[in-house]
């Protein structure tokens, strides 16, 4: 299991002691939340803190578009420095496009899904995708209740995705109280920020999560 925690739960005026934190803890990802204010109602960083805070970490960068038409951002976020870039299902137009993109830029592709979203809009990108987000909450806030039905989801994700090596991630609500239910039905990333931030030492935290993953 991977642990990506969100930074949306971090203090935005430290990020780079936030990011030195999570690598000195045994983390290889981190989570970083854009938001527009349109696609969901709350605004947070964009491309040029990603680009400033690039230099200061090793780690692996999972930005997770919360913005409408991702597809104008592409290079943008390339630039500055992504690894992986997720965008939502419920955000473009031209879903299979943008993801095929995003590849051809160098950047491992993920497609997110609101709670609501039903798998089928996947069904025909599995193999444009290095990832699928599942959301266990409404995107938008950290803090939220992790909503039960993604189990079910998961598990019919995992098994629509074959010998297909593609992770799933959930994000909205993970503790390590989930961890195990979230493992067995077939998740491998899980994003944690309010149960992630809310309690250092990061170390510990970590360790708290990798003993409930299976
Ligand atoms: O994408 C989002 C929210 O839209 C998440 O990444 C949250 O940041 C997760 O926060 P918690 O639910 O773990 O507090
Ligand atoms: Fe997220």
């Amino acid at each position: 299991m991977i642990l990506s925690p969100s930074l949306l739960s971090a203090d935005f005026g430290n990020l780079e002691q936030a990011l030195k934190d999570l690598e000195n803890s045994g983390l290889s990802w981190v989570h970083w939340d854009v938001m527009d204010g349109l696609f969901v109602p709350n605004i947070t960083f964009g491309q040029h803190v990603i680009k400033m805070l690039r230099p200061k970490s090793k780690l692996f960068f999972d930005v997770h578009l919360m913005i409408e038409k991702p597809e104008r951002y592409l290079e943008d976020f390339k630039k500055a420095g992504a690894d992986m870039l997720v965008i939502h299902a419920e955000a473009t137009n031209h879903i299979q496009r943008t993801l095929a993109e995003i590849r051809r830029l160098g950047m491992r592709a993920g497609l997110a899904l609101n709670p609501a979203t039903p798998l089928n809009v996947c069904e025909y990108v599995l193999d444009d995708t290095d990832m699928i987000l599942l959301m266990s909450v409404n995107p938008g806030f950290g803090g939220q209740s992790f909503i039960p039905a993604t189990y079910e989801k998961i598990h019919t994700l995992r098994k629509m995705l074959g010998s297909r090596k593609c992770h799933i991630q959930i994000d909205g609500g993970v503790t390590p109280e989930n961890t195990k239910e979230l493992c067995k039905a077939g998740a491998d990333v899980l994003v944690s920020g309010s149960a992630f931030f809310a309690y250092p030492p990061f170390d510990v935290r970590h360790r708290a999560f990798q003993k409930e993953a299976i």
